[in-house]
């Protein structure tokens, strides 16, 4: 993926919010960059002026967010869509986001802006194709409802319009989970993300003092409804608290967290981290496994290696955990059978469970995909699962919600490992989980039922 680069500092209208959320999004729409990497390169760079940064920021994720609607209604008044540029498709729908989702920007303001945009970066006609284009839009539906209202009365599209959930998904959800759940996955998927902490294992003890610091401190908090160390930030970015440079809290999402609760390792363990990168749950697991014990992290992707190594150095497990890059589906050789206490298969999957947090994963799912993912799911599951020792456990992961990513690995893995039982998440995990997900055969979280990501968690025993 590459990312837009500039010769000079941009300056003028070229480092005003809605130009440079105009490049990025052209950028994401072409499938040559990922949303949050390249936001993050024009901020760190300043290639957009200061005042400019938080409605900058706005219009790329909200326009990213509301895609699928706002495509929707370009087409009723674009008649060659398909072939207009991605930069000028980017723009349009980024102006038709302010009008129909933002608040208090006036129409003119909006229009004025993209047409001088078209001219710079196309020329006079775009200009005027922008100007004509826009008006008859919002002339044409002055409100979203009224673009929402006016089409054919096919709950599947409307629910999609409502959501911005594109249609192929709620027809997949709705075949999978029945319209109803798909109704509530849908809308949750429309809710902007959360930012949730982890607090450290270390400082479980003083949970409600680190809230209290961090209300004090101007990110206000409460405590998650699913995993019971962890809090929701209602506002600002914890990253930049003292709790979090000091390594006492860390930034990751409730679901998720759960996967290496349910692994539960004991002091002294050695734990495999079969797919690493970043390494929010390596660090977890460090913790786990305290300083007797030794957690390999591995990823395929060198260039992520350094994130896991700055997340196990600021968390302090550092001296537990070694990093190395390698493809999972290759580790079976790199191992005596057996060397492994207990095994963590976060798998790299279509991470549909994440559509909120990151919108651009909505764009061009090809449902042949998962079939795919399947295939590097069970690769990556067949070949390390010798390496788990006799009684071992074994954790597979994925922030997904598909049957392909979820269910079907793991009933496909246990058809040809007899020597594998699914195990039921009981008891033991009291203090870790809330009541209602005690006794279930995996953990599949849908994002309605807690507000979270979607996730989902397999624990997987060896037999003695
Ligand atoms: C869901 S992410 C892991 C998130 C991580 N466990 C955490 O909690 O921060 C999946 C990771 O799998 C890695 N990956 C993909 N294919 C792999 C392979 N064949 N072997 C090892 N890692 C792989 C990707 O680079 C990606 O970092």
């Amino acid at each position: 993926m590459k990312s837009a680069t500039h010769s000079n500092k941009p300056s003028g209208l070229k480092a005003s919010a809605r130009y440079q959320a105009m490049e990025t999004l052209n950028l994401v729409y072409k499938g040559e960059a990922f949303v949050n990497q390249e936001v993050n390169q024009v901020l760190s760079h300043s290639w957009v002026v200061d005042s400019d940064r938080d409605l900058y920021t706005r219009l790329v994720y909200g326009s990213l967010q509301f895609h699928w609607t706002l495509q929707e209604l370009l087409k009723q008044v674009l008649k060659r869509y398909k072939r207009t540029k991605k930069w000028l498709l980017a723009l349009l729908e980024s102006s038709a986001y302010q009008h129909y989702y933002l608040d208090a920007i006036p129409d003119h303001a909006i229009v004025d802006e993209a047409v001088r945009i078209a001219k710079k970066r196309g020329n006079q006609t775009l200009g005027r194709f922008t100007n004509g284009t826009l008006r008859n839009l919002f002339r044409t539906y002055p409100t979203i409802e009224d673009f929402i209202s006016q089409q054919a009365s096919d709950q599947a599209y409307v629910l999609s319009l409502e959501t911005s959930l594109p249609l192929d998904w709620v027809k997949y959800f709705t075949q999978r989970f029945g319209f109803e759940t798909t109704q509530q996955i849908a809308q949750a998927m429309a809710e902007p993300a959360q930012v949730n902490v982890r607090i450290s294992r270390d400082y479980w003890q003083n949970q409600d003092k680190i809230s209290q610091i961090l209300a004090d401190q101007g990110f206000p908090n409460q405590s998650s409804d699913l995993a019971p160390h962890q809090l929701k930030v209602k506002a600002g970015n914890p990253a930049q608290s003292e709790l979090f440079k000091k390594g006492i809290i860390t930034i990751q999402d409730e679901a998720a967290s759960l996967a290496v609760d349910i692994l539960n390792p004991k002091a002294g363990d050695w734990v495999l981290d079969a797919c690493a990168a970043p390494g929010g749950k390596t660090v977890q697991l460090g913790e786990y496994v305290g300083k007797t014990g030794q957690v390999l992290a591995f990823d395929i992707a060198e260039n992520k290696l350094a994130l896991i190594a700055d997340n196990v150095k600021r968390m302090h497990v550092d001296q537990q955990v070694s990093i190395q890059q390698g493809d999972a589906s290759q580790l079976g050789r790199k191992f005596p059978a057996e060397s492994f206490d207990g095994i963590l298969v976060d798998a790299p999957c279509s991470g549909v469970g994440l559509f909120r947090r990151k919108p651009d994963t909505k764009l061009n799912k090809d449902f042949q995909d998962l079939k795919n993912l399947q295939k590097i799911q069970l690769e990556i599951l067949n070949n390390v699962s010798p390496l788990l020792k006799k009684a071992g456990r074994l954790v597979y992961s994925t922030c997904t919600i598909t049957a392909e990513e979820n269910w079907q690995v793991v009933e496909k893995f246990l058809t040809t490992h007899p020597d594998f039982a699914l195990k039921a998440i009981g008891a033991e995990w009291q203090e870790v989980l809330k009541p209602s997900l005690i006794n279930a055969a995996c953990l599949e979280i849908l994002p309605h039922h807690f507000n979270s990501d979607g996730f989902f968690v397999a624990l997987l025993e060896k037999q003695s």
